[in-house]
């Protein structure tokens, strides 16, 4: 027999009897009727109260102490006083993280040429040898797994590529200058899956992605030729120049890196709501946890690894398929007027940005569980208009608005450079250029003396938050009085669902501190998701 979820009978998504025991009494029985009426009884039958405080501290792992909460609960033992979860340092993953940088880069100034002219025994006048100075070193930009984070870039506002070295007699031309390669993160590193976006902003804004990993590294600023040494001016009226040129002085380009993770679900939620709380219950992933706000920092991303009966049957001689999964990225709390920088600001919304799906985590603990979901989705419609961009805005998210404009056909070819090394001899110098292909809408990325480098296409249109498919986690109701402010929601989410706010909006009651009801959470989600 079909069960309903807590909405009501009314509502849609149905869990089966099988996911019974995700249902425990104080997940508003009254709301379900006929759900797990028995443990209720029992517990009530059987007063016999104990706090965990004493089995815990002899416990040393927290999955130890939620398999005796989950016993004792099961037995009928009421736990009047469960302690806070004490996570050993161990158990927290922290690592630094950056996920916005802003990079100078310099490429390398190329060698002088040479003055230089033969002189042997009995030859006193001999030809011009002057060597070329070397071509200073090139800045590229590669997408690599198994970076993380842009905090290694932090280090350095600056990025210098060597200069050439100076052409020498003897016809010795210079050594090039050693070329920089500065790796950013892409794709699934352990837990996490990212994309790097870059941002070129000198002289017109220029968006690329880097989602996927480049083999060959991206070209961003050419080394500067190296100046030519005395025999280039060899002409028939002039055997013996006595001048050469001047290396080109090294372009210097501004860039901003902007590290997007990406998820299948985000959380969002007020600090101390119980989001890294709902992480560490429904995945195995071990995000810090504290009764103050701001505990998260950075993002955490957990990952839900589905069974088997989701793996689509395999044809006869196919290697067993990857267990299905999905993600889903923890991010710092919101606070109102977070789009003021207030708290940790709004910027770690990014994270969320291309999730396929929003989870609001809220705390029935709080007086006014309605007024702090309606104030998470004033923060994130406020972040949508920054999302926009003002025209003069020098962030990537300017450039990306710039580049999902129009293009005009005088645009259309980009020179990145204004410094450009100036042609003041024979030899034409590179100049790279990024050009925009309307047919196909592609970037393209070239240095016409070496060819071709680098297509890029721009992204696609990330669904605007406001019109992600949506959903609520009503966290702490194990802790009392909670079940009013539970029913007030589920009303505030009826009348949303009337005015077109959303689609079927889920309302789940957990605890994620006692791990109750995380089940028909996962499960929402994967029905979402297209799993179920
Ligand atoms: N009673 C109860 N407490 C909970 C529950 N879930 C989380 N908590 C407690 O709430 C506090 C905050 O939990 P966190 O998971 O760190 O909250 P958060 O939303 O990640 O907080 P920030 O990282 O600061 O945004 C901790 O003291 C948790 O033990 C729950 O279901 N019931
Ligand atoms: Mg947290």
């Amino acid at each position: 027999m079909p069960l309903w979820l807590p909405r009501g009978p009314q509502r849609s998504c149905r869990i089966w009897v099988a996911q019974l025991n995700t249902w425990t009494p104080f997940l508003y029985p009254f709301l379900a009727p006929g759900i797990a009426a028995r443990p209720l009884t029992l517990a009530l039958s059987r007063p016999r109260r104990r706090t965990l405080s004493t089995a815990a501290e002899r416990l040393e792992s927290r999955s130890d102490i939620n398999s005796v909460q989950h016993r004792l609960v099961e037995e009928g033992v009421e736990l009047v006083s469960v302690q806070q979860p004490q996570h050993p340092h161990a158990e927290y993953s922290t690592s630094p993280f950056a996920d916005m940088q802003e990079l100078t880069l310099i490429a390398g100034s190329g060698g002088n040429g040479c003055v230089s002219f033969l002189r042997e025994k009995f030859v006193p006048y001999g030809p011009a040898n002057g060597g070329n100075g070397g071509r200073g070193g090139s800045i590229y930009v590669q997408a690599v797994y198994g970076e993380t984070s842009l905090h290694k870039l932090s280090r350095e506002g600056t990025v210098r590529a060597k200069p050439g070295r100076n052409g020498k007699g003897s016809s010795i031309n210079g050594k090039r200058g050693d070329d920089v390669i500065i790796r950013v993160p892409v794709g699934t590193v352990h837990h996490l899956e990212a994309s790097t976006m870059l941002g070129i902003t000198h002289p017109r804004k220029v968006y690329l992605d880097l989602s996927k990993p480049t083999i060959e590294p991206i070209l961003l600023v050419p080394g500067a030729p190296g100046g030519l040494g005395n025999p280039n001016f060899v002409t028939d009226g002039r055997r013996r120049p006595k001048f050469a040129t001047k290396g080109g002085k090294g372009i210097r380009m501004k860039i901003q890196l902007e590290l997007k993770i990406l998820a299948d679900i985000g959380l969002v939620g007020l600090p101390n709501s119980g989001k890294s709380s709902f992480l560490r219950a429904v995945s195995r992933r071990k995000a810090r946890v504290g009764e103050w706000a701001f505990t998260t920092l950075a993002p955490n991303i957990g990952t839900i690894v589905m069974e088997e009966r989701y793996l689509p049957p395999s044809r006869p001689g196919e290697t067993q398929k990857r267990l299905p999964r999905f993600t889903i990225a923890d991010i710092p709390g919101l606070i109102a007027d977070a789009h003021l920088n207030r708290g940790l600001g709004h910027g770690f919304l990014r994270h969320i940005e291309r999730a396929k799906a929003l989870c609001f985590v809220i705390d029935l603990s709080r007086e006014d569980p309605v007024g702090d979901l309606k104030g998470l989705w004033r923060e994130i419609k406020a972040y949508e208009q920054g999302f926009s961009g003002d025209e003069g805005e020098s962030t990537v998210r300017g450039m990306m608005s710039e580049m999902s404009g129009e293009t005009h056909s005088e645009d259309r070819f980009i020179e990145p450079m204004a410094e450009t090394y100036e042609p003041e001899r024979r030899r034409t110098p590179t100049t790279t250029h990024i050009r925009f292909n309307e047919e196909d809408g592609t970037f393209e990325y070239f240095e016409p003396e070496t060819g071709f480098v680098f297509s890029q296409k721009p992204r696609e249109e990330t669904p605007r938050m406001t019109s992600k498919r949506w959903f609520v986690i009503a966290n702490k109701a194990d802790l009392p009085n909670t079940e009013g402010k539970f029913v007030a929601l589920q009303r505030y989410l009826d009348i949303e669902e009337k005015r077109g706010g959303g689609e079927n909006i889920g309302l789940i009651p957990i605890s994620a501190l006692k791990q109750e009801g995380v089940e028909a959470a996962i499960d929402w989600m994967k029905s979402m998701l297209g799993f179920l």
